[in-house]
């Protein structure tokens, strides 16, 4: 039995499961692209290589297990993109939600079935059809969820749209405890430099009472305000449009002091040593051209409770 359990961001670590880019395939074809980062380097011909992906993951996996994580990984589903576990599930309290996400993608969630089947069922909650949601858009964190989503023209509109208001609903009901607050984000289904695919592509708490965070990324400037306020502009590490696109906000934490960040985001690796951190580096600039990063390819099981 695994009892789950996510309060937060970066309370220490203690099991993940950790996407896979073993059998990823051959590049995509360009309609099959969901994103514009993909979109671009398909068109570029620099399009990430399994080899060089599988590489990457590795050495991440490496410094989880460094810091005794438990490392769930998924069973290979041939020619299916696997590496973005982030999105597919996620754990709030003790629940683990089995979400409704883009249909490309819908197949992943039967890579890491043989995890799910060894949480408790009445701890598993299934999204109702007209909900959509993708774990990047949801981040407990205390006494609240954050959760970035577009409203239906915005939904409607976009590809890279992936969670709905019906989602945001969905949260607010299941837990009631909590405040849930949802943040409309830049969407471009063209432009990867003006869109912010999920709310970890231009937000991401660290420590106790920090953020890092792209403040064009969101729709309307009283939620930038509001997460402002929440944490106090001094605890907050401001990135410019060419840090999101190379997803500086996409970091993840290991416990409140160790956050690991991809190698060459050197003014962020400074930031956050000067503040104490200590910053776990990997190589993941391969992955990080599908418009993710570490963060995105990891979905925590469990975390200590405060
Ligand atoms: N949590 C995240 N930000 N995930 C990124 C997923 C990227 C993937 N290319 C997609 O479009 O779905």
């Amino acid at each position: 039995m695994i009892d789950v359990y996510v309060g937060d961001e970066t309370s220490p670590l203690r099991a993940v499961i950790l996407g896979t880019a073993v059998g990823v395939g051959d590049v995509p074809k360009m309609e099959d692209a969901y994103d514009p980062k993909s979109k671009e380097h398909i068109a570029a011909g620099t399009y990430p290589k399994e080899e060089a992906m599988k590489a990457e993951m590795e050495a991440f996996a490496k410094i989880l297990e460094k810091y005794n994580v438990k490392v769930y990984r998924p069973e290979i589903i041939e020619d299916y993109n696997q590496i973005f576990s982030r999105d597919i599930g996620f754990v709030i309290g003790n629940k683990f939600v089995k979400p409704r996400i883009l249909k490309d993608r819908k197949e992943e969630i039967q890579g890491i079935q043989y995890v799910i089947d060894q949480i408790a069922e009445e701890n598993i909650l299934n999204v109702p059809v007209d909900v959509r949601i993708e774990g990047g858009d949801v981040m407990p964190w205390k006494d609240h969820i954050f959760v970035g989503y577009s409203e239906k023209e915005d939904f409607d509109k976009y590809i890279v749209a992936r969670t709905n208001r019906e989602g945001l609903e969905f949260l607010r009901r299941e837990f009631p405890d909590k405040k849930v607050k949802g943040f409309q984000l830049n969407k471009s289904d063209d432009i990867a430099k003006d869109n912010a695919l999920h709310l970890d592509c231009c937000f991401q708490p660290i420590g106790e009472n920090q953020a890092i965070i792209y403040k064009e990324g969101f729709k309307r400037l009283e939620d930038y305000e509001y997460l402002k306020n929440y944490f106090g502009e001094e605890n907050l590490i401001h990135i410019t449009r060419d840090e999101m696109y190379n997803m500086f906000s996409n970091v993840f934490s290991i416990s409140p002091k160790v956050v690991v960040v991809e190698e060459k985001f050197e003014r962020l690796t400074k930031i956050l040593e000067e503040k104490g951190f200590t910053v776990e580096r990997v190589p993941y600039a391969e992955i990080s051209k599908m418009e993710g990063l570490l963060r995105c390819s990891t979905l925590p099981l469990i975390r200590d409770k405060n």
